[in-house]
């Protein structure tokens, strides 16, 4: 396979990060790109600003999907590349452009070489949220195709080129977004006394939410509460009437969710009795866990020990969240963590994974899928 035509598609999917269920362009390349393709075994549905891509097998007896996420981040990208993105303050920043490009080479190899199975390759819009994985997986679209077993990768900037690390049962954690609005009183900067000031009041609730991981989860256990973004008032000299914290809650049990977001709540009306204020909190987007089928694990890393299409390494749960969870909840699979080596993480604005992850992923999927959909 020619692998650096899925580069320079990568390169070209990293110009137009666009956000959740707004990957208008990125839908209209990938089908620009299926329009180009031999159609004979083809099946192509739209599921609002994802894909669907059914490549008929020679003697199906199940379907296999590969999903790959679409969507970009709201970040200004600061990296070096010749190929930046033309979406000022959006960035692919990850992954999902080598997640596609990866999807589209398997689907331009197996047009070309159909296995016995039927193949199915999801395009998967709003990953990064409010998540895209749960109503497609729902939709009436997907359920008349619904798979035998489905498959997915995540770029590990902190693994080098050439590996590809997994683990059976619990890879990624459970995920809750975070919003507080809390509401007091505005006034003149130099009157503190006639106001209520929100700054303070969000300030004191930042320090506060930190010692429920200190505190209140059990340190065999494992939780994050990490706030991303701060905003409240209007002037320097002007006392904030209302501020807006926003984060996310990360933990392996959903016993621990339950009990973080307890402690939150709790704090949050002491943050209201202590501070005069009205508080609201809104939980977003919830993911559930990535749980990787044991058996089908076990057999992909014996299959890799084998065929040494990459190096193989076992890797310990992260707290990263990704709706790749929904699917394994319901259909056997798993999802891999694809070695990228970058100086700078994921969601980060000088992240460059570096494009030869793109053949190594290639070449083991393409050997992979071609063995489990031929050993019906
Ligand atoms: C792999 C990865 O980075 N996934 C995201 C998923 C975001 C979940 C949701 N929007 C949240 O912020 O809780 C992650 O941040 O782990």
């Amino acid at each position: 396979m020619e692998a650096q035509r899925f580069i320079d598609i990568r390169r070209q999917l990293h110009r137009i990060p666009e956000p959740g269920f707004k990957e208008f362009k990125t839908q209209q390349f990938i089908l620009d790109f299926i329009s180009q393709l031999p159609q004979e075994r083809l099946s192509v549905k739209k599921w609002r600003t994802g894909l669907l891509v059914k490549v008929t097998g020679t003697h199906p007896s199940k379907t296999i999907a590969y999903r790959t996420d679409m969507d970009g981040l709201p970040i200004k990208e600061e990296t070096t590349y010749t190929f930046p993105s033309l979406h000022e303050g959006f960035m692919h920043a990850c992954g999902h452009d080598i997640h596609m490009s990866v999807a589209m080479g398997l689907l331009d190899y197996f047009v070309h070489h159909p296995v016995k199975d039927n193949l199915l390759f999801v395009f998967q819009p709003a990953e990064e949220g409010p998540g895209g994985a749960l109503p497609l997986l729902q939709s009436e679209e997907f359920q008349l195709e619904k798979p035998d077993m489905i498959l997915g990768l995540h770029i590990a900037p902190e693994h080098p080129v050439g590996t590809i690390a997994v683990k059976e049962g619990l890879l990624f954690a459970n995920t809750s977004e975070l919003f507080i609005d809390i509401r007091g009183k505005g006034g003149h900067a130099a009157y503190p006394h006639l106001a209520n000031d929100m700054v303070v009041a969000a300030s004191h609730l930042v320090t506060q939410l930190q010692s429920i991981v200190a505190r209140n989860i059990d340190p065999l256990d494992s939780a994050v509460v990490t706030v991303g973004k701060i905003t409240g008032g209007t002037k320097q000299n002007i006392i904030a009437e209302t501020a807006r914290l926003e984060g996310t809650i990360r933990t392996l049990s959903s016993d621990s969710m339950k009990r973080v977001k307890g402690r939150i709540e709790s704090l949050v009306k002491g943050l209201e009795a202590s501070f005069d204020c009205q508080a609201e909190i809104d939980y977003g987007a919830n993911y559930y866990q990535v749980y990787n089928h044991e058996e089908l694990t076990r057999e992909f890393i014996a299959f890799l020990e084998r065929e040494k299409t990459a190096e193989f390494y076992h890797c310990k749960e992260a707290m990263t969240g990704e709706d790749f969870g929904y699917f394994l909840k319901e259909i056997p699979g798993f999802m891999f963590w694809l070695g990228a080596d970058s100086q700078f993480g994921l969601h980060h604005s000088r992240i460059e994974p570096k494009e030869e992850a793109i053949p190594v992923a290639l070449r083991t999927l393409v050997s992979y899928i071609e063995w489990k959909a031929n050993s019906n």
